[in-house]
């Protein structure tokens, strides 16, 4: 059984104003990471992990608002797959976030919160701000780049547009673009937050108010959803009844995986800010790597050659299905780069590169070594 670990918080601030894809440009940038491990005096044993839509910085240690485990503590630690007794870990809050890096939340030059003036920001956006928070801290290259869902994308995006500056990169349950099966979902969530009254066009913060909370939640509902299986579903569930004997011939969570879908939302709004959930999945939605390499995903792959891939999707993932991994994995075929591709059986859905599936431990212990 994993444990938490002993961390190391940190701030950084970037010293410049970070230029966006919108054109746009962020002042003040700050980003909230932490470290597991150390440093070797080379700097040659560095693996930067990308945390997914709502995960953030604390990979092994404890959450500080929900004071639950890392979430990837089965993963990350002493004689784990990511073994810190070898290697010096990092994981970053993206900018866009609300654990500790600048985002909505935060105050703008005006000295009032962002809010919904908080710039459009892309996935590589996210990238950008974590290779200048790595040339502040003095790191050329790293050992590995990994991350799962999101965070695969920031992978790729890490691969494709500084290539030499990871030499393995391990893209997990994941995409090269946003289908618009997933970006109809984000969607509904988006959708969901606004028609809350509370969200009051994004200005919620302070005067006491009370955010969207309602909106998040359902949010949280519909997106918890598709990071499930059917499978999973009737196993865990089934049509089973929320401690009751018969149905209510009502409105409450007569079923077990309603009264667990409202936990889940509720659970959810008690750790994340409304607008950073806009403002991460718009990015998401508008990841298209080929499309940032003028169509053809390949290209946008040409100068990474030389970086050893690994892809792994899950089969019971039907919002980055096997077939996504795959066209990763014909691209980097396309340019020669050397790259391995596992399809995992687990009855998880999407969620399960977080959860117990020793298949995933040993292929990532073995790609990172
Ligand atoms: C990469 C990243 O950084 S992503 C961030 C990852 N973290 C999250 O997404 C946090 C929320 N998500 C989850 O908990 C996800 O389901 C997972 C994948 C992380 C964990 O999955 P599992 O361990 O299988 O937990 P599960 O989905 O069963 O949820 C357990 C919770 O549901 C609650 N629950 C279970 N059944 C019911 C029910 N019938 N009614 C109400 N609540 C219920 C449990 O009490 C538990 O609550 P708690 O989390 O407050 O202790
Ligand atoms: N459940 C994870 C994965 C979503 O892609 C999260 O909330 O970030």
């Amino acid at each position: 059984m994993a444990t938490a670990l002993a961390s190391q918080l940190n701030t950084l601030d970037l010293a410049s104003p970070l230029p966006l894809d919108s054109g746009k440009v962020l002042p003040n940038v700050r980003l909230a990471y932490e470290t597991y491990g150390e440093m070797a005096a080379d700097r040659g044993n560095v693996i930067l992990i990308f945390h997914a839509l709502t995960g953030d910085q604390f990979v092994a240690a404890t959450h500080p608002i929900t004071g639950k485990p890392g979430w990837w503590e089965r993963m990350v630690g002493p004689g784990l797959p990511i073994d810190t007794s070898r290697y010096h870990v990092i994981c970053a809050n993206i900018i866009g976030g609300c654990m500790g890096s600048t985002g909505p939340a935060d105050l703008a030059e005006d000295g009032a919160p962002y809010a919904m003036r908080f710039p459009v920001i892309t996935i590589r956006d996210m990238v950008r701000a974590q290779v200048a928070m790595l040339d502040q801290l003095g790191i050329d290259r790293l050992h590995a780049v990994v991350g799962g869902s999101m965070g695969g994308m920031l992978a790729l995006s890490f691969a494709a547009n500084w290539p030499g500056r990871a030499d393995r990169v391990l893209a997990i349950a994941t995409t090269a673009r946003h289908s618009a099966q997933n970006i109809a979902f984000h969607e509904v969530g988006r959708q969901a937050i606004m028609a809350d009254p509370d969200w009051r066009g994004g200005d919620y913060y302070g005067g006491g108010g009370k955010g969207p909370e309602k909106g998040l939640s359902v949010a949280r509902m519909a997106a918890h959803i598709t990071y499930l299986s059917e499978a999973g579903l009737t196993e865990k569930f089934g049509r089973r009844l929320q401690d009751r004997d018969a149905k209510s011939f009502g409105f409450d969570a007569d079923f077990q995986v309603e009264s667990y879908l409202r936990h889940q939302g509720i659970a959810f709004t008690n750790r994340f800010d409304a607008n950073s959930y806009l403002y991460i999945t718009r990015a998401m939605d508008y990841f298209d790597l080929a499309e940032e390499a003028g169509g053809r995903l390949a290209d946008a792959f040409a100068g990474a050659s030389a970086t050893r891939f690994c892809v792994i999707s899950f089969d019971t993932d039907w919002l980055y299905p096997t077939a996504e991994s795959r066209n990763i994995v014909h691209a980097l075929n396309a340019v020669a780069a050397p790259v391995s591709f596992v399809e995992l059986s687990a009855p998880f859905g999407h969620d399960s590169f977080l959860l117990d599936v020793p298949a995933l431990d040993r292929v990532v212990k073995g790609f990172v070594g």
